[in-house]
């Protein structure tokens, strides 16, 4: 077996394969004070509440976009699984063709979404991912790796708002009947729900200008994926497990 992790700034994610098979996914709080320790345990009671062994772990690979974290999941999986992973960065064969003005910058999770959508889709596409931030990943018609958009993530915006705003209550994240609210609550998820969706579309129309692709296939993942592409036709599939996917293909090309 294979255990993918993709360090986001919210959420751990991990994924454990058989060859190309998704066998269990678990999903874990991005904790930056968490020692080595404490992930060790959460692992082995995640791996145990499966049913499966670690020792049957051959090999592990991470994509990370919160360097605090990097070394204490990397040395849980020395410690806790026996293993040294694979880190998606510099010096990793991705098979992707970066053309970001410095391509170290790139957050390793966008290049892993992008090694996964050149994969299953045909270019030339966009992947916007909800996450902590919601990042639009552009993809030409010869596979090469653009950039795009990064955009302050829903979670973090409506955690804004109630935060500077002193009357503005913490909302669930959830679609209102109607865009016109008649309460506080309603008239925050109206804004964030439907300008959000207003706000993907908007960028996902300027980027197919931009791109002159207007039949350019749109991808959503992330937490929040599902949330956001019910509310706008400009998103053509939700695949919540691109990363973990895109994890398994450069693991699959490194071995
Ligand atoms: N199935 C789900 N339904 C609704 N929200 C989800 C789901 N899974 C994750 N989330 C939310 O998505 C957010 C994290 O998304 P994620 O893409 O993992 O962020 P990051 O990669 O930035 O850590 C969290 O707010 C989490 O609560
Ligand atoms: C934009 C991101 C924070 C998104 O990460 P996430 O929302 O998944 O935590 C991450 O891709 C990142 O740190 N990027 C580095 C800057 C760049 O890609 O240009
Ligand atoms: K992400």
């Amino acid at each position: 077996m294979m255990l993918a992790v993709d360090i986001g700034n919210t959420n751990i994610v991990l994924g454990v394969y058989k060859q190309r098979e998704l066998l269990h996914h678990f999903r874990l709080s991005t904790a930056r004070q968490n020692t080595v320790d404490e992930y060790g345990v959460l692992i082995h009671n995640l791996f145990h509440m499966a049913d499966i062994s670690v020792k049957d772990v051959e090999g592990v690979i991470i994509s990370s976009v919160v360097p605090p974290l990097v070394q204490v999941i990397v040395d849980m999986c020395e410690k806790y699984i026996g293993k040294e992973p694979l880190l998606v960065g510099p010096g990793i064969k991705t098979g992707l063709n970066l053309r970001y003005e410095n391509p170290r910058e790139v957050g390793a999770d966008r290049i892993v979404n992008a090694v996964a959508a050149i994969e299953q889709y045909k270019c030339p596409l966009v992947v916007v991912d909800f996450g902590t931030a919601t990042t639009f990943d552009c993809i030409d018609a010869d596979a090469n790796y653009l950039g795009g958009a990064i955009v302050p993530g829903l979670g973090i915006s409506t955690e804004a708002l109630y935060q500077r705003a002193s009357k503005l209550p913490r909302i669930e994240l959830e679609k209102p009947k109607k865009v016109i609210g008649r309460n506080t609550v309603h008239a925050m998820q109206a804004g964030i729900i439907f300008g959000y969706a207003g706000q993907v579309e908007g960028i996902v129309r300027r980027i197919k200008v931009e791109m002159n692709a207007p039949q350019l296939k749109v991808i959503a993942t992330g937490g929040l994926a599902s949330l956001i592409a019910g509310e706008t036709d400009c998103i053509d599939e939700v695949n919540p497990m691109l990363t973990l996917e895109g994890l398994r293909i450069i693991y699959d090309r490194n071995k």
